[in-house]
């Protein structure tokens, strides 16, 4: 095979869709694939991706077999597709952070011998010991996350070992409440993947380790030494290291693909798979963060993530091991109540039309006459808080606005204003030479991607790709055969979008005070 001849496979196992790019040497997608988990396989019956359970609408899981069933999917669009997968030589993946996969007895056996002939989740089908995983978006595990910062002495002595103080979505909770709710199916479990790890472990044909930085989004891991932490583990469940076994460097190369997908779709056999990671570490490769860069996501949830090298502790907010150096760092915050949010806004105010949305959020002046809008859909992060509030230039308490222009520029000021008021409270730096670089699905609008610059003060960047967790996934590939993290070079350049008209700071800036008067009264 030719130098020119190389391509790497990135995948991206997100909330709503996966996605599978082929891209060549020069990172160019040569070919790119979806298959949304509502609409192409409806037979699960997810709502955004996900189950939300009737009887607990904090309980947020979605069916491991939906996303074994959407990769046969997807390899069969980039079949038809022609890519020639002869010529991929190595694969790696990215995926939402936190959830978890529990694989039963046997099932590293059954992932070994998977026969050719058949789709991967007929064979699948009975591996797994909790049928239906938990997501990012649960919020089930108050008691649990108390018995984890109670074990380390508290939640700052639980962020300064693991990052982040316990999170109620983060996987060393869920697990925990695993081993309560359900003992008999925990003790059935061989391994537990997260779904990062579950995505590499299709590939490989075995239970694939979990990488270092999205390990670093379970509570569990001391993000100095990069090992488990014991007393954590011992809290969470039974014999947990031999069900996790010790994580591996980003990047790093795990073996080789099976021979299912060498049989199945011509694979070469030497093609490598590359250690999968979280979505918000891969976007960090993907866009090629530099350190003076502010990242931020606007995919179903909304993320904003910068690289760091000596981080503080933070205790709202996450210090996550960096995918790219074992050395540095990144701090991230993650807000629950992003895109489908903007969806529920966009269908009830602008006839489930972004351009009739974009037009109505253009149209009112920055500041929106003092009106603010709050929608926490499901029960938010940052601030923990659920329902939906609206105020007046007084602070006083409203139950609709009066137009709907109002309730969009409102939702959307909401928005950014928490954002930027919990991202000054850990100490990220913005102001004065401060570029943000927007990606995920809702940094295709302008109209938007303006109230964030305004908001933040801050010129806002795109690059060509919307979705760079799946490019960083496709870098990772990259960065796994090659043994460089040099070799990214070729990303798209970051492009200017919109800068933050003249007075905007005189606006926003009492904005940010009066919402943290009114996060303090719905929180209290
Ligand atoms: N033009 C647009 N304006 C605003 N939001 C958009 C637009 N196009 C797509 N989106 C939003 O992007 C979201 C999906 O983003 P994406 O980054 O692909 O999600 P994820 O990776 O979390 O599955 C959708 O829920 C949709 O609301
Ligand atoms: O919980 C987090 C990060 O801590 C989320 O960002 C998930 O990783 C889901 O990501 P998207 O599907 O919104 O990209």
């Amino acid at each position: 095979m030719s130098e020119n001849d190389k391509t790497f496979l990135g995948l991206d196992l997100s909330t709503q869709q996966l996605k599978g790019a082929v891209v060549d040497e020069n990172l160019r997608i040569i070919c790119e694939e979806t298959v949304i988990f509502d609409t192409h396989l409806p037979e699960y019956r997810t709502n955004g991706g996900v189950t939300v359970n009737k009887s607990n609408p904090h309980e947020i899981t979605a069916p491991t077999i939906m996303w074994v069933k959407a990769l046969d999917l997807l390899m069969d669009k980039l079949t038809v597709a022609s890519v020639d997968f002869s010529k991929i030589v190595a694969i790696s993946g990215t995926a939402q952070q936190h959830g978890s996969v529990y694989w039963q007895n046997g099932a590293d056996k059954t992932l070994e011998n998977l026969d050719p002939s058949n789709f991967l989740h007929s064979q699948l089908a009975t591996s797994f010991s909790i049928a239906n995983s938990p997501t990012w978006m649960d919020s089930t595990t108050k008691i649990e996350c108390k018995c984890l910062e109670d074990a380390v002495g508290g939640p700052e002595k639980l962020a300064e070992i693991t990052g982040s103080r316990a999170y109620e979505r983060f996987t060393g909770s869920q697990i925990a409440r695993i081993v309560v709710h359900r003992p008999e199916a925990y003790r059935n479990t061989e391994r537990i993947s997260i779904v990062s790890s579950f995505l590499a472990s299709l590939f490989l044909g075995k239970i694939a380790p979990i990488d270092y930085s999205d390990g670093s989004g379970m509570n569990l891991m001391d993000i100095k030494t990069k090992k488990w932490d014991q007393r954590l583990l011992d809290t969470c469940g039974p014999n947990l290291a031999d069900k996790l076994k010790d994580p591996v460097p980003s990047c790093s190369c795990l073996g080789t693909v099976s021979s299912y997908f060498v049989e199945r779709y011509g694979f070469n056999e030497n093609c490598k798979v590359i250690a999968c990671s979280g979505d918000n570490p891969s976007s960090l490769i993907g866009m090629g963060l530099k350190k003076e860069w502010l990242g931020v996501s606007l995919g179903t949830s909304d993320t904003l993530f910068l690289w760091v090298s000596n981080p503080k502790t933070v205790l709202n907010g996450h210090i996550l091991c960096n995918p790219l150096d074992q050395h540095a760092f990144m701090a991230m915050l993650v807000f629950k109540n992003g895109s489908l949010t903007r969806e529920k806004i966009r269908n009830k105010y602008a006839h489930q039309s972004w351009d009739e949305f974009s037009e109505l959020l253009e149209r009112t002046p920055r500041g929106n006459f003092g009106y603010i809008g709050l929608h926490f859909d499901v029960e938010e992060i940052l601030p923990v808080a659920i329902g939906e509030h609206r105020f007046n230039k007084e602070g006083k308490k409203l139950t609709k606005f009066s137009s709907n222009e109002i309730e969009i520029r409102a939702a959307i000021e909401g928005q950014f204003l928490t954002r930027r008021l919990f991202a000054e409270d850990i100490g990220f730096q913005i102001g004065e030479g401060t570029k943000i670089l927007a990606t995920g699905g809702a940094s295709a609008n302008r109209a938007i991607l303006q109230v964030l610059s305004d908001v933040f003060g801050c010129p806002v960047y795109t690059q060509d790709i919307v979705n760079s967790a799946m490019m960083g996934a496709a870098c990772q590939a990259k960065i796994g055969f090659t043994g460089n993290s040099e070799n990214i070079s070729d990303l798209p350049p970051p492009k200017l979008i919109c800068e933050p008209y003249k007075n905007s700071e005189e606006i926003y800036k009492p904005m940010v005070l009066k919402m943290r008067e009114i996060l303090r009264n719905i929180t209290s």
